[in-house]
């Protein structure tokens, strides 16, 4: 496996050595409104990361440029040494299905399908047969301890039991880096710091790293290092443990 990073484009800066993801001088803007203006940010194997910043400074933007959600206007995303950016559409598409997990701030689960089917999507959407998805599903749910909910729809969930299934699925796949978009903004500082504590447990256990956005400092008191983002621009405040 190589952990080689995307080349450095950007004067001042690079990625650190064994970086498995790494942003590097990204800008991007919507017509008039510069959202990044130079940010670069890198993720090393299992590492949790708080990105932090005022509302508007960028950091729902550079999240999804990483993610290979947001097409950069400048700039180099790089994933294992190949540039997420430049590859096409559809091998983009594959390496979010199969690298990457996903957890919004409303969890984003499929309406009409139950805990189950929720979390065994993405095995399913990779072409896995339902039997052993819905397995590996299960034992998900187990994990965050939602399984008795398994056969219950979205609608008939707490908040937080919620993020606990949308967690289940964003590591159903095995991911190496799971992008999480306030994930505790709707919930109550109790079921944050509960939903929080699961998040970065089960990363953990799975060698996940996690990129995550958050307004929230006790939510940010869980990673190994903080990203400031301000005017679209980072500033790396060092790894805190
Ligand atoms: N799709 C879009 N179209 C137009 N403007 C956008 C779009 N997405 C973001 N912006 C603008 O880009 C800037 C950065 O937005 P972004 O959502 O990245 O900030 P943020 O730091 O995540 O904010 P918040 O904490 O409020 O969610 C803001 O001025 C925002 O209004």
């Amino acid at each position: 496996m190589t952990t080689t990073t995307a080349p450095n484009t950007a004067p001042g800066a690079a990625a650190r050595d064994g970086a498995l993801l790494a942003g590097l001088d990204l800008h991007k803007s919507f017509g008039p409104t510069a959202a990044l203006t130079g940010a670069s940010l890198d993720v090393l194997p299992g590492e949790l990361i708080a990105v932090l910043g005022a509302s508007g400074s960028g950091k729902s933007t550079l999240l999804h440029c990483l993610a290979g959600l947001t097409r950069p206007d400048a700039g180099t995303v790089g994933y294992r040494g190949a540039d997420l950016w430049a590859m096409s559409d559809a091998a983009r598409s594959a390496l979010r299905r199969t690298q990457f997990g996903f957890v919004f701030q409303f969890g984003q689960l499929v309406p009409e399908l139950t805990l189950l089917e929720n979390t065994a999507l993405p095995l399913r959407l990779n072409g896995q047969r339902r039997r052993p998805a819905e397995q590996q599903a299960r034992e998900w749910l187990e994990r965050l301890d939602v399984a008795d909910l398994a056969g219950k729809r979205p609608g008939e969930l707490s908040g937080g039991q919620g993020q606990r299934a949308a967690i289940a699925r964003a590591l159903v796949t095995g991911p190496s880096v799971v992008f999480a978009d306030e994930p505790t903004g709707a919930l109550d500082s109790l079921h944050g710091e509960r939903v929080m504590a699961l998040l970065s447990a089960a990363a953990r256990d799975s060698g996940a790293a996690v990129v995550l956005v958050t307004h929230d400092l006790r939510v940010a008191a869980y990673a190994d290092r903080e990203v400031v983002v301000h005017d679209g621009r980072t500033e790396d405040r060092g790894r805190l443990l």
